[in-house]
């Protein structure tokens, strides 16, 4: 039997959460308040004048593509990176000059994962209990009750260089909630992580805030930001372009695109991207190649009257059509609508392939332990 076979499953909640259904309702005064917050790195605005609140007890979700300013603004919120304009204030502390107070108030799922191989889990979490200032008698009890609920508790006493790294992440995120934290930024906690993992820290952030922590997630996968946020910023080029709820979003987009058709073609090699969208002017259409060697196309229409001249521009290039269909407007149809482009999540056989910017498609292997 492997490890990860016998590391405790988490309480499973359902796919699709019913938000708030113990009553609890995200609002009242703010953990963060940011504005005007800026990074630049020479001359490269990687940050550029971005201004949100996340009031108590809410899933912020950050979501963008790779190298929108994400993480950078999740290292000025953690007091790692210095702004080059604007504050932020986190717990009520400002980032910059009170940085301890904001510490202390804050845990941290960065992209890495930071843990001690040769150390064991309880002996890792005694180390960054120690380091956060706590008490031995507090770092036991919340190592307990952290490992319990993380699924890990049996597993205490093994080294963590012996962990696949979806165990190495459940112990990661007990790290950062043992000073139990006002503030829980996670930085892609899923990226990388097999199914099973994957889906059991979302439901373990489910729960989290259906217990009123105040929650910040950053992550370029959209069913994951759509299932956890409370609200959702989108931002691309280090600013944000929308922010509201994850329905907001799409009943705006529903407003002035009710119809969205996706297709799979059976195309030409050439510029069938290009041909496509000087075809179809005024209509946003996103082209996408598959694994396959398909074409996927998607096409954001104001109603289903465009799907004739649609079918007619897809001849016109030489393309067949092999499947054709519409659907309802996703959170990703409101990111394509802003931006123009997709996010993409990691290559599957069959899942489009950007024929465009690398949306979103870092190597599932990027996380790895110390
Ligand atoms: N220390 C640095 N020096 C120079 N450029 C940087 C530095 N850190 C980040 N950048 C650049 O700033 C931009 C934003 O990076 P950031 O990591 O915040 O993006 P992100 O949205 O988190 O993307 P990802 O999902 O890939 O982590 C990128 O173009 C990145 O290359």
């Amino acid at each position: 039997m492997t490890q990860r076979e016998r590391v405790a499953p988490l309480p499973q909640i359902n796919a699709e959460p019913d938000r708030r259904s113990d009553g609890h309702v995200a609002g009242g005064p703010a953990d963060i308040v940011v504005e005007g917050l800026t990074k630049q790195f020479g001359s490269f605005v990687a940050v550029d004048h971005v201004s949100f609140e996340v009031r108590r007890g809410e899933v912020f979700g950050f979501l963008g593509p790779n190298g929108a300013g994400k993480s950078t603004t999740i290292r000025m919120l953690t007091t790692l990176l210095r702004p080059t304009a604007g504050t932020a204030r986190v717990g009520g502390w400002d980032v910059v000059h009170d940085a301890g107070r904001v510490r202390s108030r804050i845990g941290l799922v960065a992209e890495r994962i930071i843990l001690y191989d040769r150390l064991s889990a309880a002996e890792n979490l005694r180390l960054f209990g120690r380091l956060n200032g706590m008490a031995d008698e507090a770092i036991r009890a919340a190592t307990t009750r952290w490992l319990t609920r993380l699924g890990m508790i049996e597993w205490e006493d093994k080294l963590v260089g012996t962990f696949s790294t979806g165990m190495k992440q459940r112990v990661n995120i007990a790290r950062a909630l043992l000073h139990q934290p006002q503030v829980l930024f996670l930085d892609e906690p899923t990226l990388g992580l097999d199914p099973q993992t994957t889906r059991a820290i979302r439901s373990f952030i489910q729960e989290l805030r259906d217990e009123g922590m105040t929650i910040v997630l950053t992550t370029h996968q959209m069913a994951e930001a759509e299932m956890l946020s409370d609200r959702v910023a989108i931002i691309d080029h280090g600013r944000i372009v929308a922010l509201d709820t994850p329905e907001a979003l799409k009943r705006r987009l529903a407003e002035t695109h009710q119809t969205v058709i996706e297709m799979t073609l059976d195309a030409p090699s050439g510029e069938v991207e290009t041909r496509l969208k000087e075809a179809l002017p005024g209509l946003t259409v996103d082209v996408a190649l598959t694994a396959s060697g398909t074409v996927h196309v998607k096409v954001l229409a104001p109603s289903s009257d465009a799907i004739a001249p649609v079918v007619q521009a897809v001849a016109a290039v030489g393309a067949h059509i092999v499947q054709l269909h519409t659907v309802e407007p996703t959170l990703e149809d409101v990111f394509l609508h802003l931006t123009g482009h997709q996010i993409r999540d990691e290559v599957s056989a069959g899942a489009p392939v950007t024929a465009g910017r690398a949306w979103g498609r870092r190597a599932a292997a990027s996380r790895t332990g110390r």
